[in-house]
Order: structure tokens, then sequence, then C-alpha cells
């Protein structure tokens, strides 16, 4: 113990500091050892669910309520979303396809959710992305949803009607965009290399601060690093991780035109999840062709005291002026709170698809 009397050298304090840690590594390979026995005993019991976002989501959720500082709500989950990721590696490795290439938000977003011990896993698109879990290539997938700023990213959308796969969890990633170069000023750079979502993100301060440059978009953040990396008179606007990758130099920080400016990922498998008592409900329904419809069939929602955290529709593809709703509703489709209203949209829907249900994001 350090002596309170006097104030603590640097020594007292780091040799504090050295046997604590001796503790926490001895506590984490108890728990590691815990988890490699459930690993085993799922093996046992022919359960081929390892990775169990409601749990992760409930333990992360109970250890945040807990903290009484200093650290940080965030950083004790994140700690603890990294011991778990380590653990779950030690029952069996998870593959995550994500919307690549490295330096995407979307791979910050697979990192953030699935920890350092997953093996990550860019794909081209977001179509492959879904392709490759389908086919068991890769156990679960992740892709953007929506931005604060920009709304529905509709590829996603499409293809969550078109896949029989399930939404198994979400994620919330702040959105910081930087003006990059290989250190060409932005004065005498001519092309600006940037994805079209980034590109309405940051549209102010562009309009701004560099009028002049002629945009060219681009299919991800990270190939706007790469173009501005290959190309003399070229910038890109790209994550602080692109940046990084690609050697490029960050000469503007922070661009994008809200400050709040946050994506929505979506975590998705082939499995279902079980209720953790924070959940969300996706589905996706066509109402009847005529008018109020819509408002009749979502009454059940409201009658049922049940909050909807989204609504959005995209047309259906086949005849014209004919729309499908996405719909998040709060709490699991196995509650007996929501059942019955999901049994009632069922019924009266022309169209009626459940995308699974899940953990709210928990940090
Ligand atoms: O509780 C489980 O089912 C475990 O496998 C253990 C554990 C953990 O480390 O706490 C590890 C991975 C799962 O995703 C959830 C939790």
């Amino acid at each position: 113990m350090a002596d309170n009397t006097r104030l603590a050298t640097l020594a007292d304090l780091r040799t504090e500091i050295d046997a604590l840690d001796d503790q926490i590594l001895s506590l984490l390979n108890r728990r590691a050892g815990l988890a490699r026995q459930v690993g085993e005993l799922k093996q046992q019991t022919g359960d081929a669910q390892f990775w169990r976002p409601e749990r992760e989501a409930a333990v992360l959720q109970r250890l945040m309520s807990a903290n009484q500082g200093p650290l940080t709500d965030e950083a004790v989950g994140r700690l603890f979303r990294e011991v778990m990721s380590a653990c779950l590696a030690l029952e069996k490795p998870v593959t995550v396809a994500y919307l690549g290439p490295e330096g995407t938000f979307t791979q910050l977003a697979a990192r953030k959710h699935f920890g350092q011990a997953a093996n990550l896993q860019p794909v081209s698109s977001i179509g492959e992305v879904f392709r490759q879990v389908q086919a068991s290539q890769a156990d679960f997938g992740v892709v953007p949803v929506e931005n604060s700023t920009e709304g529905s990213v509709n590829l996603t959308l499409d293809h969550l009607l078109e896949f029989p796969l399930r939404i198994a969890g979400e994620v919330q990633l702040r959105i910081v965009h930087n003006l990059v170069s290989r250190g060409t000023a932005i004065k005498d750079m001519q092309r600006l290399y940037v994805h079209y979502q980034t590109r309405a993100q940051c549209r102010r301060w562009l309009a701004e601060h560099a009028p002049h440059l002629t945009l060219i978009e681009v299919s991800s953040n990270a190939e706007a690093a790469r173009r501005a990396r290959d190309e003399e008179g070229a910038g890109a606007i790209s994550t602080t991780v692109a940046a990084e990758i690609y050697g490029l130099e960050i000469l503007a920080a922070g661009i994008e035109d809200d400050s709040e400016n946050t994506t929505r990922f979506l975590v998705i498998g082939q499995q279902d999840v079980a209720p953790m008592g924070r959940d969300k409900t996706s589905l996706v329904l066509s109402a009847p062709n005529r008018p109020g419809s819509l408002q009749e069939l979502i009454q059940p929602i409201a009658a049922a005291g049940i909050s909807m955290t989204r609504i959005e529709s995209r047309p259906a593809r086949h005849g014209l002026w004919q729309y499908v709703f996405f719909l998040d509703l709060e709490g699991h489709a196995e509650t007996p709170e929501l059942q019955p209203v999901l049994a009632e949209l069922e019924k009266k829907a022309t169209y009626f698809k459940l995308l699974g249900s899940y953990p709210q994001a928990v940090f």
C-alpha cells in the first residue's frame, strides 16, 4: 500500500500497479478458463451458438451500470468487450465479413462489436456481405443501415428483404470525417475522392473550404484514401484509420457538418437471438394499396404501448407505387408484450417478414 502520509513516488505507484496487474491477470485467466468450459458444454450439448450477443449485451450493461469510476462507462464497455472477444476465441473463433476495404467505418463498427480477437474479412460490396453469410463463408456480417444526417442505406434495406438472414445486433458509431492527402495543400489540389454518403455529410464544409475541387465519387472512404495516395494533385475525405493505413496526412479533422453525425450498422447472421431485456425487433411489411391502410395496419403497435423507433418506406419492386415499410420496435418478438402485436400485423399485412430481434446497442 502506498503511504498516505507522504506523497507517493512514481516507483511506489508503479509497484502498486504491478501488484494489481498480477491480480487482474490471474482473474482474467480464471474467467477465460470458465468461458472455455462454457464452450465445451455447448459442444457436448450440440449447441452451435458460441457467440451470444444477448449475453454479451447483458454483461456489458450490468458492468457499465455498476461502474463507480474513475473509468468512464464507455471505457468499461470497451475493456469488457475485448475480454469477451478473447474468451470467445478460446471457445470458437468467429469470422465476420464487412464492407471493406480495410479502413472503412464498417470495419470500425465490426471491431467495436466483435473485438480484436474476431477474424474480420473485408468484402467488396454490401451484397457480398449478405452472400458470404448465407453461404456460411462467414459466421456474421456487418453492414451500414442508416446515418443520422443522410438517412437510410437503401442497398442494405433491399438485401434485408431479399435474403433469408436474421439481424443479430446493432452498432452505433460516431462518424468523424477528415480531409487527407499525401501532403498536397487544399489550394494545390484539383480532385477530391469522396464516398457519396460522406459527400452529403460534409456538404457545407466542402462548399466553404473546397469549392474549387472536382469531386469524384468512389465506393468507400478507404477507396478514397487509396486513390489520394496514388495520384498527384488529389485529396480524399477519409477515416483516421484509413489515413494511417495509406500513409496520408490529415489536413483538416472533423469536417462533418453535424458534430453528432452517427451511423448505425447491423450485424447479420443465421441465428435467432434470445431476449436480454433491452431488445429491438426489426420487420418489413406491406399494407393494402388504399388510403389510410398503413395507419390502420400499425395501429396495434401504439395501442399496445410499444415504441416504434423507426419507420422507413422503400418501393416494393413489383407493382407501380407499391411500398414496403421497414419498422423497428422496442422489445423482443418472443415476449408476451410483442408476440400478440406481431401476430396481428402478420395477419393483416399483405406482406410480412420478421428480420430479427436483437439487443439494443449498449455503447
Ligand atoms: O456465456 C456464454 O455463452 C459464453 O460463451 C461466455 C462469453 C463470455 O466471455 O462471457 C463469451 C462469448 C459469448 O459471446 C458470451 C459470453
